[in-house]
């Protein structure tokens, strides 16, 4: 997956945000999907946590009730997920550090596990961690391409890691996420076909008429 990223950005062209924004827009859409009136985004300081921040904007765009827990103060965040921040920030989304702070927190039917993604590495730990329990007492928790705590590519859970309902993967599914129960969805990213031909990955693209398609129910 590090070697699609790299070559869709460096031989490719295409933006690292411009993926995000597919992702971020995808995720919203699931849980649009869901009927959720109360969305609880948890988000973290990489490409995962900046994909969970476009998810906030796009949800709190359609007037759902959504807020933002970060793992660390907003002002150590940087990169992809400083930049989204700085977006729901100005659109006057509540972002903590602390979900009992949050109005919302209790009313969550759905919350978003965006803290981690394939970027873990070891056990999860600190903060993180921490928010394990929190995101796991929504309804409904849906992750962003792989259960925070989890290894992509091995499904090992060396540490905590978030137990989800489903999993909203992207451009190719995780091998870890074979031994999950939870209903895992693949997500379109836009990355062209050429991408895996340079790769020599064989790629014949699943999603017919939709930008999501369910892989395997829960
Ligand atoms: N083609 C794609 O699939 C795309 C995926 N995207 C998303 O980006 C992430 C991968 O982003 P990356 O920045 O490489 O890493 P993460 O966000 O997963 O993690 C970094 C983040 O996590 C912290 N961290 C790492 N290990 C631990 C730990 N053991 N305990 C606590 N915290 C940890 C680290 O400090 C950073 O803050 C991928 O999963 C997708 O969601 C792109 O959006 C587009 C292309
Ligand atoms: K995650």
């Amino acid at each position: 997956m590090r070697d699609v990223d790299r070559v869709t950005v460096e031989e490719v062209g295409l933006q690292l945000l411009s993926m995000m924004e597919n992702a971020g827009r995808n995720l919203a859409g699931q849980v649009l999907r869901r009927n959720a009136e109360n969305v609880v985004i948890y988000a973290g300081n990489g490409g995962n946590g900046g994909g969970g921040l476009v998810a906030a904007r796009h949800l709190s765009n359609r007037d759902i009730d959504v807020s933002v827990v970060l793992d660390r103060d907003s002002s150590d965040l940087d990169g992809v997920a400083a930049t989204q921040h700085e977006v729901v920030d100005a659109m006057n989304v509540a972002v903590t550090r602390d979900p009992a702070e949050l109005d919302a927190f209790d009313a969550a039917d759905v919350a978003v596990d965006a803290l981690v993604g394939y970027g873990l590495s070891g056990s999860l730990r600190g903060e993180a961690a921490e928010l394990v329990p929190a995101v796991e007492s929504a309804e409904t928790v849906v992750s962003l391409d792989v259960p925070s705590g989890l290894d992509a590519s091995t499904g090992e859970t060396p540490g905590p890691a978030v137990t989800p309902d489903t999993v909203v993967t992207l451009a190719l599914p995780k091998t870890g996420l074979k031994i999950l129960d939870a209903t895992i969805v693949l997500a379109d990213i836009a990355i062209p076909p050429v991408v895996y031909q340079r790769l020599d990955i064989p790629y014949r693209h699943p999603f017919a008429g939709e930008y999501c398609v369910e892989l395997r129910g829960g």
